[in-house]
């Protein structure tokens, strides 16, 4: 579904992403794990066609993410770091609003299941600048599943929701993967991509420093958080 090759980006002389080559296959649970700073929102932001790499290419379900960007993001679920809905529209408004623009059917069945599994249908009539952060990011959320993409990308996917709701979004994650969909999102909870994850890329400094299925860590008896601090501090001090 994805495939990376020696994906790099340069602001300035800033190396945000540095000759990074990885894939996804279909059917995967993938997290991108790195400290504050670390490259992953330019990754992703690289890969839905949004930033165009300095060198390198990715392909994103078969398409050229640089040459073909509107196709791209036609086919995928994107959850954008920290991106607020219009403050104008109503939640309703802003899913019908992205519905109408994926040409979607069956608008009412796909509203209310995602009103109903992310528990926030009574704000539904409720402007967008008046919602809270965690339900401006459940309503990111259901935007970016509501045509049932077969792959998502996701940046930092629990943040701002509450304990309860971040099992619900896991479990859903999960379960989406099962029914064959893939997922890659990027995160800093280590926790997380330990629990739910099939496979891991370690970026730091623009760099990717590991990538490899997270069974084989724990298998292994090594912990996700100590394999990360000794990778990412062995390579700072490198
Ligand atoms: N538009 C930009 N112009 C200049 N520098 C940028 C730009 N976007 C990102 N950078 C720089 O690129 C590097 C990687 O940033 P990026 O946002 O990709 O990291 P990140 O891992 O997502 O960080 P965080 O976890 O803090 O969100 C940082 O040094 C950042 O300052």
């Amino acid at each position: 579904m994805i495939e990376a090759n020696d994906l790099t980006k340069d602001y300035g002389n800033v190396t945000a992403v540095n000759r990074v080559s990885f894939s996804v296959a279909e059917g995967e649970l993938f997290g991108l794990l790195g400290p504050n700073g670390s490259g992953k929102t330019t990754m992703i932001r690289m890969l839905t066609g949004q930033v165009r790499p300095t060198s390198g290419s990715a392909r994103v379900m078969g398409l050229d993410a640089a040459k073909d960007p509107i196709g791209v993001r036609g086919l995928v679920g994107i959850i954008p770091e920290q991106e607020t809905p219009p403050s104008f529209l109503t939640a309703e408004e802003y899913l019908r609003f992205v519905a109408s623009i994926r040409n979607l059917d069956s608008v009412d069945e796909r509203c209310d299941r995602w009103f109903d599994l992310l528990e926030f249908g009574d704000k539904k009539d409720v402007l967008c600048k008046d919602l809270s952060r965690g339900t401006r990011q459940k309503l990111m959320f259901a935007q970016a599943f509501l045509h049932e993409p077969e792959l998502a990308l996701i940046d930092e996917p629990l943040i701002n929701l509450d304990p309860i709701m971040q099992r619900t979004v896991k479990d859903f994650l999960q379960e989406y993967v099962r029914d064959g969909g893939t997922v890659f999102f990027s995160t800093h909870i280590l926790e997380i991509a330990e629990e739910i994850c099939d496979r891991i890329g370690i970026i730091h400094n623009g760099r990717l420093l590991h990538a490899g299925r997270v069974e084989d860590l724990v298998g292994s008896d090594r912990h996700l958080e100590p394999f990360f601090l000794d990778l990412v501090k062995g390579d700072a001090g490198a």
